[in-house]
């Protein structure tokens, strides 16, 4: 089975029980703290196995007027039912050794009668209960589900203990808990599903038939219950519950549930007159509840305390990663070993959407039976069995690659692939850009010189991700194979965006590099942060243009860069202030100022310094250097009276501009080179560096970056952007 069906299937079943299995862990949490305050009340005996119970009957006896019962908990704490000499029935927890009072049974507090209630049956009796049922069994099934999935991360069921692969926080502890937690969640799920199985009466009937004993008429009559062999022999730690007889009458005789039968005893020759032994299906619910509860063992307790927490993280955590997986265009599912493939899928993406195609094509070829490859295209190598391969990339700036592909073309000079290989090439781009696909275009050129590739399809360009493009190409490509593939629809839903209005209440002219700044105020109450995103609808086409704000005093700063075509940036350009325009805020949870880290460094070129102007505002005992690369001293002086505020009154912060066209002729790469230092500092200290501004800047940085990494450290660019400490918001 592929690895896809084994994780649908666990992500399926999550989903579909995920309410249930929220309420069953939450109330399971709630309920493993019951036993754990109970045992510290402190009535525990700990030698019943030394105490007859001839000893304890006895006591009792001393010291009340009557007795009813006698019960011995799996907590340890004797429980008995007494007349006092005033006549009044009492519950209490006992020594049974004297027969002295050490508590009154309390009544149970409501909290754990009510989660025992939602746990149990969310208040809706057999229909309750039977769906807590189902929910156990698909529990059991989701664990054994995600132990496969967990056997193939790690590379095989042996390896299972082996260490985790760094990565981030959720996946990585979805992994971890996952193995400390999965045998107490199998024996919740299973014990769960035994004890829903009892109530609905769907286990075997086996019901024994009580038994009578030969009883010896010549027996001794003892006058003292210590001394009836029977009571002798017999210790606490054996007996569960004793009836008393109602009077001294040798025909009234004790009932006595033992670990594994009940019995009636003589009182006064402590002959067994009747013997029924415990079917198995009452030992083993006996059994599934004390598993399932953790009552009388503190320690199983706070194991199952943890396993029901657990569950919620794992649910919270699964959440996680499937939105990650689904959103980014990183291949984070485990994939087959590469050299086996004989198709190779590799993308090219900066904001999923063809991640997103890629990966539905690739579940869809993968469903044919083919052995399937998807990485992203600076992962490219050799591919021992390819025979096929199928770039998917999408084209930003000026015909540059996405991050995660902009190391392809220097791979793919320096690799050689041991087989000729078909290959087709699908670019993802927008008619809107002047250089409309053409990366993908390049890509291509690149194939088609290269002898080891021979091209099966002409290069593909998909207008703003076009399902119908998309399916036409797939169905094409497949007929070619001979394949059948449906391609599901796409993953990714539109975002639904709440438009209110923005009044301008600032701007300046062009600057000497086209660029402009433009000040807004939201007219009705919105929370957002520097980093965030405004929507802006130029026409009512449905065209989205966004841009990086900077919030400063409750007001949304934009910097725009004026292009001769840009249809977003003539219309913002063309307000005057006193206009007003609906958009809407975008809220880039990935790009706000992260508060946990020290100090930072903030990298932009252009317009890219928007976030930066709010951030520096709102931070003040946090040590930051903001490099900063433009054309010409000219290009910074727009920018120049946030700056001067921000650093004449924080000495924490630090401005360092460089200039392309003057001066030293430097580029914001070449400050990073210099500052290497100062970077190091920052990202061995758990500092972040965030970079904002074109693709092409943010390539060159991370090449830098890369470099200096190598250089000095063991970490490596990914490692820091799944931490978090490096951030991007480049396009
Ligand atoms: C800032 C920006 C620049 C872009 N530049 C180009 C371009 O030069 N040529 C092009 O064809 N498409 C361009 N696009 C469109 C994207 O390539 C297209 O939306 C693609 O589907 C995005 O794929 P991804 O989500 O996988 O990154 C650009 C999009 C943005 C947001």
């Amino acid at each position: 089975m592929t690895i896809s069906i084994w994780r649908y299937s666990h992500l399926v079943l999550a989903l579909v029980s995920s309410l249930f299995l929220l309420v069953a862990a939450v109330t399971g949490v709630i309920l493993a703290v019951e036993p754990i305050t109970y045992q510290t009340k402190g009535y525990a005996v700990h030698d019943l196995e030394d105490v007859p119970l001839g000893v304890a009957i006895n006591a009792l006896k001393q010291n009340y007027d009557e007795v009813l019962g006698l019960e011995v908990e799996s907590s340890g704490f004797v429980k008995a039912q007494v007349l006092t000499m005033d006549l009044e029935t009492l519950d209490i927890y006992i020594d049974p050794k004297t027969g002295g009072k050490l508590g009154e049974v309390e009544e149970r507090p409501y909290i754990y009668t009510f989660a025992t209630n939602l746990h149990r049956s969310l208040f809706l009796k057999s229909v309750g209960r039977f769906f807590v049922g189902l929910i156990s069994l698909l529990l059991f099934i989701i664990v054994v589900t995600g132990l496969v999935l967990l056997a193939k991360r790690q590379g095989g069921f042996k390896k299972i203990f082996n260490k985790v692969q760094k990565d981030y926080f959720e996946l990585r502890y979805h992994v971890i808990l996952s193995r400390w937690f999965l045998i107490p969640i199998i024996i919740l799920s299973i014990t769960g599903v035994y004890l829903s199985a009892e109530k609905f009466d769907l286990l075997p009937d086996s019901i024994e038939v009580p038994q009578e004993m030969d009883v010896d008429h010549s027996a001794e009559v003892f006058a003292d219950i210590q001394d009836v062999p029977f009571f002798k022999e017999t210790t606490l730690d054996d007996v569960r519950q004793v009836e008393f007889p109602f009077s001294d009458d040798p025909e009234d005789y004790y009932r006595i549930a033992l670990s594994d039968r009940e019995i009636q005893v003589n009182q006064q020759t402590g002959a067994i007159v009747t013997s029924i032994n415990y079917p198995f299906t009452v030992l083993a619910s006996r059994l599934s509840l004390v598993l399932h509860t953790g009552e009388g063992n503190v320690l199983w307790s706070i194991i199952l305390l943890l396993a029901s927490a657990s569950i919620l993280f794992f649910m919270y955590s699964g959440f996680v990663m499937t939105l990650k997986r689904r959103k980014k265009g990183k291949v984070s599912i485990k994939m087959p070993n590469k050299d086996e493939c004989e198709y190779i899928i590799l993308v090219g993406s900066e904001t999923g959407t063809t991640f997103d195609f890629a990966q539905r094509f690739y579940d869809g070829l993968s469903k044919t039976g083919k052995k399937v490859y998807l990485a992203e295209l600076n992962k490219y190598t050799t591919y021992a069995r390819a025979t096929h391969m199928i770039i998917c990339t999408a084209t930003y700036g000026e015909g540059e690659p996405p991050t995660n592909a902009r190391k392809f073309s220097t791979l793919f000079s320096n690799i050689k692939q041991p087989n000729t290989i078909s290959y087709a090439v699908i670019g993802f781009g927008s008619l809107e850009y002047p250089d409309y696909c053409k990366f993908a275009i390049q890509i291509d050129a690149l194939l088609q010189a290269d002898s080891n590739f021979t091209p099966v399809m002409p290069l593909c360009k998909v207008d703003s991700a076009n399902h119908e493009t998309l399916a036409n190409w797939v169905d094409q490509w497949g007929n070619r194979q001979g394949l059948k593939i449906s391609l599901e629809h796409t993953y990714i839903k539109e975002v639904e965006r709440v438009k209110i209005p923005f009044e301008l209440t600032e701007r300046t002219g062009l600057n000497v590099d086209d660029t402009f700044l433009l000040k807004f105020r939201p007219k009705q109450k919105i929370t957002f942060t520097s980093g965030d995103l405004l929507a802006v609808f130029p026409d009512e086409s449905g065209l989205v243009r966004q841009y990086s704000i900077a919030k400063i005093n409750d007001e949304v700063l934009l910097s725009v860069k004026k292009h001769e075509m840009g249809r977003g940036s003539n219309y913002l350009y063309a307000l005057e202030v006193g206009d007003v325009i609906e958009a809407a805020i975008d809220v880039n949870a990935h790009f706000h100022f992260p508060e946990k880290s020290a100090m930072a460094i903030l990298i932009a070129n252009g317009t890219g310094i928007a976030p930066f102007l709010g951030m520096l505002q709102h931070t003040r005992q946090k040590q930051i250097a903001l490099f900063w690369g433009g054309r010409t001293r000219n290009s910074s002086l727009i920018y120049e009276n946030f700056l001067n505020g921000i650093i004449t009154t924080n000495e924490k912060i630090s401005f360092m501009p460089c200039f392309s066209r003057e001066d030293e002729k430097r580029y914001v790469q070449d400050l990073v080179r210099e500052q290497q230092n100062v970077v190091l500092h920052t990202l061995t200290n758990d500092g972040t560096v965030m970079i904002c501004g074109s693709l092409a800047m943010q390539h060159e940085v991370l090449d830098v970056l890369e470099t200096i990494l190598i250089e000095n450290t063991t970490l490596t660019i990914e490692e820091l952007q799944n931490k978090g400490l490096i951030k991007t918001d480049c396009y």
